[in-house]
């Protein structure tokens, strides 16, 4: 089938009346997952955990929102008609997740996974239109990795890749309306060339002995968990770790955020942790008449945010002016304001906002990848062995942190490129649980085209992009046998050649790619160094292992223990372990 381009008219919109069955399936699971969402206190939030009362509500809801639905729909986009729609035998299926939502808690289940299972059900293909009107604009799924890499490369027509969809702009008061991640044309590029320096590795190498200071108090926390017993929340103490890291890397300043008593944390820290909190659920990103409450408490936090964030600056410009030649602060601030003159209000205003896009950016994603890389080491002895193996022969045989730091600050630049195995486990993992992607979106009209290898194409004007890694990234056309298993030594040898470089995308590719990657993967290989060789890690609750009747773990035909239940990612701005990745560590026997 070959589809012609729609270019020129494709802003007018054809009325076609159309009631499918998943479309309303999917906009009663929205509206009562949202009305569901407005009980805040329910942690979980199963349907079993409502009263007669309240579930009687939810579906006197449902049914309302779905009868109108029903009768004000009638519009459809009949341009689209050459995209895969999902099909009506999916309608079960659809069922089966909606009651899913309901039974595990509206929350619990990364839209990934659903949209997996559909692409699946359809025979894969490599685009995938989901209606969601009047919910959003139509999605269109991005599901092979050759149109991931159209979205996202430079075009005659988008010399810095297709614009960001602006279903971002929910962002907004976490990331400021200035902020590169949503800016375009040579905004957006003269920010690039501005932060560029600050993430070259060169540069990085530098603030190794910086990132290194923030890692004893996790040590010291895993330690203390180690000697107690006790759970605790990995997320929590990763993401306090990645903040003071991002603090240091960024602007050189100590945001205290490993601080167990909130009291003594960096006052923009308990800000931005509130702010990001108003994220967490349901209402995400849906419109502010709908979450009135929640986008007024949002702005507010914002404001604050920004403020405080602006003095920072602004104390630390008057501390860089003021700094000897030969005593030079090596922050990313620091090098980005090298050849600035004043800072005028203007530039200060936008500095913030890439301050605060650094403190979400940089922090967020790490945490995610960390909390799934310790998981998958913690249930795959063959993979936790050939990383100590690795450690011990890349930084010698104390793996005392300290000893390890003390290696890291003396040959850093030299050492952590050797660590290859550790690399591969960060990558592998980057790969099963992609914390994040980009959403594209181009005006009706523009005649934007996408080539499928098998020939078709498709004009992709006025939908919203979405390149779905977690189904890219586990194609089985590329990944094989093996796409869902969780095997490091793929990025190894001659089997990695194999692989095409698109088909690999958790920073994303293109002009707009993730400016902080070689940042992440300093930062990570730095963790799991410290951490891989002195600790054991065991999941408690979700995910945790199948024990046998002596109260071993049994390993499965894949090399990894069996588990009594999937641990899964669901979405809190980007995706994360659904239960913080509730852990237990114990310190490793020597062997
Ligand atoms: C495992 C860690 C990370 C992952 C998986 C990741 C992923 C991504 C992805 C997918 C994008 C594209 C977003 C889009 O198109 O809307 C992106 C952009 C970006 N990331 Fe990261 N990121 C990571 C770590 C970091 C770190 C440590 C920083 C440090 C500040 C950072 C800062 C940024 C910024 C500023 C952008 C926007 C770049 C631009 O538009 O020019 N990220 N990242």
């Amino acid at each position: 089938m070959l589809v012609r381009p729609v270019t020129q008219n494709s802003h007018q919109w054809e009325p076609v009346h159309t009631n499918s069955p998943q479309i309303i399936l999917c906009f009663v699971s929205l509206s009562s997952s949202t009305f569901l969402s407005y009980f805040p206190h329910r942690k979980y939030r199963s349907i079993r955990q409502y009263n007669m009362f309240e579930r009687f509500l939810v579906a006197a809801v449902a049914l309302l929102a779905s009868y109108l639905y029903i009768k004000l729909r009638y519009i459809r986009f009949r341009q689209y008609a050459h995209i895969p729609q999902l099909p009506n035998h999916l309608l079960l299926g659809h069922l089966k997740v909606f009651g899913e939502f309901m039974q595990r808690g509206v929350h619990d289940r990364h839209p990934d996974k659903i949209f997996e299972e559909m692409w699946a059900s359809i025979g894969r293909p490599p685009v995938m239109l989901v209606d969601l009107r009047p919910i959003n604009p139509p999605m269109a799924l991005i599901c092979g990795h050759d149109i991931a890499e159209q979205i996202s490369k430079s075009t005659k027509l988008f010399p810095f890749s297709p614009p960001k969809s602006p279903t971002l702009s929910h962002m907004i008061p976490i990331i400021g309306s200035t902020s590169i991640l949503g800016r375009e044309g040579v905004d957006w590029k003269d920010l690039r060339k501005r932060y560029n320096p600050g993430f070259s590795p060169q540069h990085l190498w530098s603030l190794l002995p910086l990132i290194l200071d923030k890692m004893e108090p996790f040590w010291n926390y895993l330690d203390q968990f180690a000697a107690s017993g006790s759970t605790f929340s990995l997320e929590t103490l990763i993401s306090n770790l990645t903040f003071d890291v991002i603090g240091a890397a960024v602007m050189e300043v100590h945001l205290n955020a490993q601080h167990m008593d909130h009291s003594k944390q960096s006052e923009v820290i308990r800000l931005f942790r509130e702010l990001l909190q108003t994220y967490n659920d349901d209402k995400n990103n849906l419109p502010w008449w709908i979450i009135p409450l929640t986008t007024w408490k949002r702005n507010r936090l914002a404001k604050r945010t920004d403020m405080l964030v602006k003095h920072m600056i602004q104390q630390k410009y008057t501390e860089i002016r003021e700094e000897a030649d030969g005593n030079r602060s090596r922050s990313i601030l620091a090098l980005s304001f090298q050849d600035t003159e004043a800072l005028t209000p203007q530039l200060l205003s936008t500095t913030a906002d890439q301050i605060r896009s650094f403190l979400f950016a940089g922090h967020d994603t790490n945490t995610s990848a960390l909390q799934w890389a310790f998981y998958e080491l913690s249930r795959t002895p063959r993979a936790l062995k050939a990383v100590r193996d690795e450690l011990d022969s890349v930084l010698g045989p104390d793996s005392d942190p300290r000893a390890v730091c003390a290696a890291l600050a003396r040959n850093g630049e030299h050492l952590l490129p050797l660590m290859r195995y550790t690399n591969a486990v960060f990558k592998e993992t980057l790969r099963l649980h992609p914390p994040a992607s980009t959403v594209r979106m181009t005006e009706p009209g523009t005649g934007f085209t996408v080539h499928a290898p098998t020939g078709e194409e498709y004009c992709l004007d006025g939908v919203i992009m979405y390149s779905c890694q977690a189904v890219i990234q586990r194609d089985p056309a590329v990944y094989g046998d093996t796409a869902d298993d969780w095997v490091p030594e793929r990025w190894l040898g001659e089997a990695a050649q194999s692989i095409p470089p698109s088909a690999w995308r958790p920073f994303e590719r293109g002009p707009r790619n993730c400016i902080g990657l070689e940042l992440a993967n300093l930062e990570s290989r730095v963790i799991i160094a410290i951490v891989a060789r002195r600790y054991d890690f065991v999941k408690v609750g979700l995910g945790e292992n199948a024990l046998d009747e002596k109260g071993l773990p049994t390993l499965n035909e894949k090399g990894q223990y069996e588990v009594e239940s999937e641990l899964y990612n669901t979405r809190r701005m980007t995706s994360k372990p659904v239960d913080g990745t509730i852990m237990r560590v114990k310190l490793a026997s020597k062997p």
